[in-house]
This record gives structure tokens, sequence and C-alpha cells, in this order.
């Protein structure tokens, strides 16, 4: 798996800690930046992961910024991008075996270091179930076309 890391001004030192656990896990992963903590904008990083991961550079993208929420509206603009915002694991998780979701999204300022550690190993690690949540998924992707359900 190779995941695309990003964040905004605010979400840095965070995501620098999701870095260091992805390489505990051994997961290949990169960091789209930003690099610096020089104020900046959310939808900017956000997009840009999450197009890398809809356009199939990364697998995934985890995105982090002051609530998760921004960054998480930006990455969900882009088409094939199914991005959770969550501050806790049992979100994350079932957003895995549900909604298949390829973006995780996690507020700086509302997570702590470890429960974030947690969130992501969950969130990396859980299956999509596929079966019912199959029909829904592709409804999803109906909808980016414009189709009317
Ligand atoms: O959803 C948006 C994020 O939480 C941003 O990280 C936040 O809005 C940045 O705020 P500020 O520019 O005050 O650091």
């Amino acid at each position: 798996m190779r995941v695309a890391l990003a964040s905004d001004h605010v979400g840095i030192e965070l995501k620098g800690a999701i870095a260091e656990l992805l390489d505990e896990l051994s997961i290949e992963h990169s960091d789209l930046g930003p690099y610096d903590p020089a104020r900046t904008d959310y939808p900017l990083h956000g997009s840009r992961a999450a197009r890398a991961v809809a356009e199939g550079r990364f697998d995934r993208a985890i995105l982090v910024c002051g609530t998760g929420i921004g960054i998480s509206i930006a990455a969900n603009k882009i088409p094939g991008i199914r991005c959770v915002a969550c501050s806790e694991p049992y979100s994350a998780v079932l957003s895995r075996h549900h909604n298949d979701t390829n973006a995780l999204a996690l507020g700086a300022r509302v997570v702590g270091v470890d429960l974030a550690k947690m969130i992501v190993r969950e969130w990396i690690a859980a299956p999509y179930e596929g079966g019912r949540h199959a029909v829904r998924v592709a409804q999803l992707a109906a909808l980016e076309h414009g189709i009317c359900l």
C-alpha cells in the first residue's frame, strides 16, 4: 500500500507523527506537503493528495488540518475520492467496511497524537466488505457523473 500524506500549516506536526507510524508499519508513504509551518490553505493540499490517489499514484491519502473538516471537504471534491473525517476509531473502521474510504482526514486541534495513531492503524487495517455496500458505493460514483439517483 502506498499512502500520500498532506496537511495544512496546522497539521504538519501530526502528519510527521503519522509518517513515523507508517514507517513502523513498513507502509510506503510520501509527504506531498507542506513542509514548513507558514500559513497555507487546506484546499490546495487536500485536493493535491486526493488527486494523487484518484490518478492511481497512491492507494490512500491521510490528510491533516485543524479539524479534519476543511481538508476532507477538499478531498471529497475530487472524483473517485471517499474521504472520512473522524476523531475516533469506530467511524474510521466502519468507513472502510461500508464506504470503502480511500482517504482519512484528522484534526490536529481535535485529536491527540496517540488517538490519531490508533485511528490510522485501524483505518489502514480494516477491509472493505463489499456485498450490499457495493451498490451504495457505485451510487456514489454515479453521483460524480451527474446521474440522478
Ligand atoms: O477546516 C479547516 C481547518 O481546520 C484549518 O486548519 C483551519 O481553518 C486553519 O485555521 P487558521 O488559519 O486559523 O490556522
